[in-house]
């Protein structure tokens, strides 16, 4: 359906504006111990179920709809997603699951203690590999547990996708392919899409399409479980953005 614009004096109203959902998972383990997570397949926290039904429970009650979903590879998008989709009586439509939506790689940081890390590294270097778009958190190597290489939901991945470390500029590299490849098309053919992923790969996806500056993005947080809406024009532009509360 075209899209139809109606003009009220100064005013343009769009019927039938596309929207498309971007949440981030509910509370995981780790989120809840403070510690770096990035790929590590951690659970979803007691809150962090609850909070997904009541996620999937608003976008029902503003009666939302979806055609197609996504997730990353990790469990607490999986999981959120798929609490989110029942509480809507939509466990029908299909997922698709991508590495690529995955939160970003945090290198020797996974597993360990925010707080920990700032006291013993001090805050301005912590926020920069936490925040700054460009900044490397330190790398680890191919024998570490921690190297993805070794987990099956990769096999198909090549040596330079998997990541060692990731800074978020190089998270919206890999991103991208998954939004321009598959959900472009979609949200072109009007097909109403959810995207269940996490802080960083939401926050990459975000920078992308608002244009923010590497300032700008630094400062943007993202909260467990609500519902983001994104207003696009047809030219998948977002003209409006607002959480669902
Ligand atoms: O630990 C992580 O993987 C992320 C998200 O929880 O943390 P940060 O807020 O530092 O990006």
């Amino acid at each position: 359906m075209q899209t139809l614009k109606l003009y009220f004096g100064k005013d343009v109203y769009f019927w039938d504006m596309q929207k498309l959902v971007l949440i981030r998972h509910g509370e995981s383990v780790w989120n809840h111990e403070n510690r770096f997570t990035g790929w590590t397949d951690v659970d979803l926290y007691a809150d962090g179920f609850e909070q997904a039904r009541q996620a999937g429970q608003l976008l029902k009650k503003h009666d939302f709809t979806f055609d197609i979903a996504y997730a990353s590879v990790l469990k607490r998008s999986i999981k959120t997603l798929h609490l989110l989709l029942e509480e809507l009586d939509h466990l029908w439509i299909p997922v698709y699951k991508s590495w690529r939506l995955n939160e970003r790689f945090y290198g020797a940081l996974q597993g360990l203690n925010k707080q920990e890390t700032i006291d013993k590294y001090g805050i301005d270097l912590v926020q920069k590999w936490r925040r700054d778009p460009n900044e490397d958190p330190p790398p680890i190597s191919r024998d570490d547990d921690r190297y993805p290489g070794r987990d099956l939901r990769y096999k198909h991945l090549t040596e330079a996708e998997l990541p060692l470390t990731e800074n978020l500029s190089q998270t919206m590299n890999r991103v991208l392919p998954v939004w321009n490849d598959k959900i472009v098309p979609e949200l072109k053919n009007k097909q109403k899409i959810i995207i269940c992923g996490h802080g960083n790969s939401l926050r990459a996806l975000i920078k992308y399409l608002d244009n923010l500056t590497d300032e700008e993005v630094t400062k943007l947080e993202i909260p467990t479980a609500t519902p983001l809406i994104y207003e696009l024009d047809n030219e998948l532009n977002p003209v409006n953005h607002y959480y669902l509360h």
